[in-house]
This record gives C-alpha cells, sequence and structure tokens, in this order.
C-alpha cells in the first residue's frame, strides 16, 4: 500500500522532533530513514505506525487519511530492535498470535492460521524449529519470527526499527541480502529505520536522509551517494574530504593555484570543495594539484587509504588508491587531483 506523509510536525513537550517532513512511499517499495541518533527516525515510523500522533500533518494510507486511526485499524507489522517475542509461546505459537486474536469474521479457521504461520516460518527459513521457545534461538532466529510475525497479518506496511541492531556484524550482514530476498518475493511497502550506511545502501530501493528533524535529500542508494545535495549529506554517507577553495574566473584555485578544475558558472568567492577519497587520481608534480606529505597508510579490503597531511593546520584529506600505486609513492611529496567533485557554498 502506498503512504503518503504530509507536512508533519512533531513536538514532545515543545521540543520540535520533526518539522514539516513529507514523504510519499509507493506501493511495495523498500525504504531506509537514515541519519544520525536524534535526527527522527524512530518518531516518523511511530508517526506512521500511529504509536505517535502528529502535532500537525496527515498521514494517508492510500487514498484514506490514517492519522486518526488506531495502530490496529492501520494494520501495521512492527520489528523492534529488541526481539520482542512472547517467551512463554512457542517460535510456532508467535507466529500466529496476530491471526489468533483477531476477533470474529476476520479470525481465519485453526487449520488456515498454523499453515500460514507453517508458510511463513519456511520462507524465514526456520522451518522445523516450530515448537521451540525464544530462549532457544539465537538473535538471528528470533529476529527472523519477529519478521514471520509481522507478515503473518499481512500488513499494509512493514515498520523495522533497526531490526538488525542488537545483532554482530555477519549476522547482519547475512539477515540484510535475506530481507531484501524475502521483500522481493513478497512485496510488502516496508520502511526500516537504520544509522548504519551500508545498510541503508545495500538493502533499499530509495534512501531517506535526516538531520535535526528534517529530511536533507531523498534518492536512489546510487543518488544519495553519487550526488549529495548538501555537505551533510556528502559527510554522513560514504567519506568524504573538504577543503576550502576560491573561485576565480570559472576556475577552481587552492593554496594560490589553479587545481585546473572547470567551475564555470560558479560566481567568484569562497566555495567549500568535496570529493570522495576514491575519486582521485596521483599527479606527477604538485602543479596544478593537491600535495601534502603522507602521514598514516592503512589497507581496507582491496584499497590502500592514506591520511595526507597538506600543511597549514588544514584537516588532513584521505585518499585511496589500489596497493600496487600506493606503494610506489614518495611519501614526502604525494600530488593528487579530484576526479569526482563538488562545489557548497556559504
Ligand atoms: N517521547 C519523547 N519525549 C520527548 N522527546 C522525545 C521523545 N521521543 C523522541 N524524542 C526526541 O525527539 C528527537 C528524535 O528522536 P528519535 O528517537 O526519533 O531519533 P532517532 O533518529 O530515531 O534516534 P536514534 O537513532 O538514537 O534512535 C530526539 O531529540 C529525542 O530526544
Amino acid at each position: 500500500m502506498e503512504v503518503r506523509v504530509q507536512n508533519i510536525r512533531k513536538e514532545f513537550d515543545r521540543f520540535p522532533a520533526l518539522h514539516d517532513v513529507s514523504l510519499d512511499i509507493r506501493s511495495g517499495e523498500l525504504i531506509a530513514l537514515l541519519g544520525p541518533s536524534g535526527s527522527g527516525k524512530t518518531t516518523l515510523l511511530r508517526l506512521i505506525a500511529g504509536l505517535e500522533s502528529p502535532t500537525e500533518g496527515k498521514i494517508f494510507f492510500g487514498e484514506e487519511d490514517a492519522s486518526k486511526k488506531s495502530v490496529q485499524q492501520r494494520n501495521i507489522g512492527f520489528v523492534f530492535q529488541h526481539y520482542a517475542l512472547f517467551r512463554y509461546m512457542t517460535v510456532l505459537e508467535n507466529v500466529s498470535f496476530g491471526l489468533k486474536v483477531r476477533n470474529g469474521a476476520r479470525r481465519p479457521p485453526k487449520a488456515d492460521i498454523r499453515r500460514r504461520a507453517l508458510e511463513l516460518l519456511d520462507l524465514v527459513q526456520l522451518s522445523g524449529l516450530e515448537k521451540r521457545y525464544p530462549a532457544q534461538l539465537s538473535g538471528g532466529q528470533r529476529q527472523r519470527v519477529a519478521l514471520a510475525r509481522a507478515m503473518a497479518v499481512e500488513p499494509n506496511v512493514l515498520l523495522l526499527d533497526e531490526p538488525f541492531g542488537a545483532l554482530d556484524a555477519q549476522v547482519r550482514k547475512d539477515l540484510r541480502k535475506w530481507l531484501r530476498e524475502i521483500h522481493d518475493r513478497t512485496g510488502h511497502t516496508t520502511v526500516f529505520v537504520t544509522h548504519d550506511q551500508d545498510e541503508a545502501l545495500e538493502l533499499a530501493d530509495r534512501v531517506v536522509v535526516m538531520s535535526q528533524g528534517a529530511i536533507e535529500q531523498i534518492g536512489t542508494p546510487d543518488e544519495v551517494y553519487d550526488n549529495p545535495n548538501s555537505p551533510f549529506v556528502f559527510g554522513f554517507i560514504g567519506q568524504s574530504n573538504c577543503l576550502q577553495v576560491e573561485i576565480s574566473d570559472g576556475d577552481i584555485r587552492f593554496d594560490g593555484r589553479s587545481l585546473g578544475l572547470n567551475a564555470s558558472g560558479e560566481s567568484d568567492g569562497t566555495a567549500q570543495l568535496y570529493f570522495r577519497p576514491h575519486d582521485v587520481r596521483l599527479c606527477e608534480s604538485a602543479e596544478n594539484c593537491i600535495a601534502g606529505q603522507s602521514v598514516s597508510s592503512r589497507r581496507v579490503a582491496g584499497t590502500r587509504h592514506i591520511e595526507l597531511d597538506i600543511g597549514n593546520d588544514r584537516p588532513h584529506i584521505e585518499i585511496e588508491l589500489p596497493p600496487s600505486e600506493a606503494d610506489r609513492l614518495d611519501r614526502n611529496r604525494v600530488a593528487f587531483k579530484p576526479t569526482r567533485w563538488k562545489l557548497f557554498r556559504g
């Protein structure tokens, strides 16, 4: 189901946790809410669920205004970071719960509930464990049960609040891949909160980057990574460097010399040049380049990250090179040029 968040403001005791947030979630989409702690991700998720009500603004489920509807009426599937499974129920009973407690005509016959729960356990790859209790499962298995339980009621929207946050790195990675596969098979409209950029970029159809109670950018993983629209997004997603430069006659100048990068159309004055560590190429000499001394070097997977001191107490710059290129460098004179970059003013 399509969900439309329209000009939402949420205050807690006059403290604005969200200001004027609008977001259109397409039916069947997997959306990540990504941002630092306190940026308002969980508040937005709880508003969609109906666990909080907005101070201003509306939330539509399809064409219907859901703002005044309860959590039950919205028919939401929710998975929290800390598996909220019922400890005294078996895995099968946990997954069946949402259907068993339905009243009257909406409750399927017993045999159907059992069949559906077993199908879901098969989907989350836990067949055979239906008689176990939550304490007899690993953290990752418990989260898979929580997801099966959330999906059992055929929710309009599936909301996941840092579902893998409490798990170790390898399990997180496996579950990420698995969640994407499940989503592709079931097609539930899904919103998940994370502060892990890798998780958001790898999993989501679109990423909503939040900061200080507002949306900074909405885009596909490629758009937010390759074309960040603000210094905040550039700095928050992936690694980045920032250099203060001068623009003069459409030319970018650093330390009094031209970098040979074309900024035609930009007015003269100071600007911040942002670029990623891997978007650089080495230069033979310092001419038309940024030059510095290597102060440290570390291997990260297939590349080497080199930290450069570019003088005058400026923040260090990090560049990323294939090890074969990095190993040929003269530590005392490293010169490079950004190959992809973006200017921000003000
Ligand atoms: N019930 C509440 N009462 C008062 N303030 C609240 C309440 N819930 C959230 N806030 C405040 O609203 C802001 C946004 O909180 P929220 O939990 O939505 O952020 P978040 O991005 O999910 O953070 P985290 O990643 O740490 O969970 C924070 O400043 C928080 O202190």
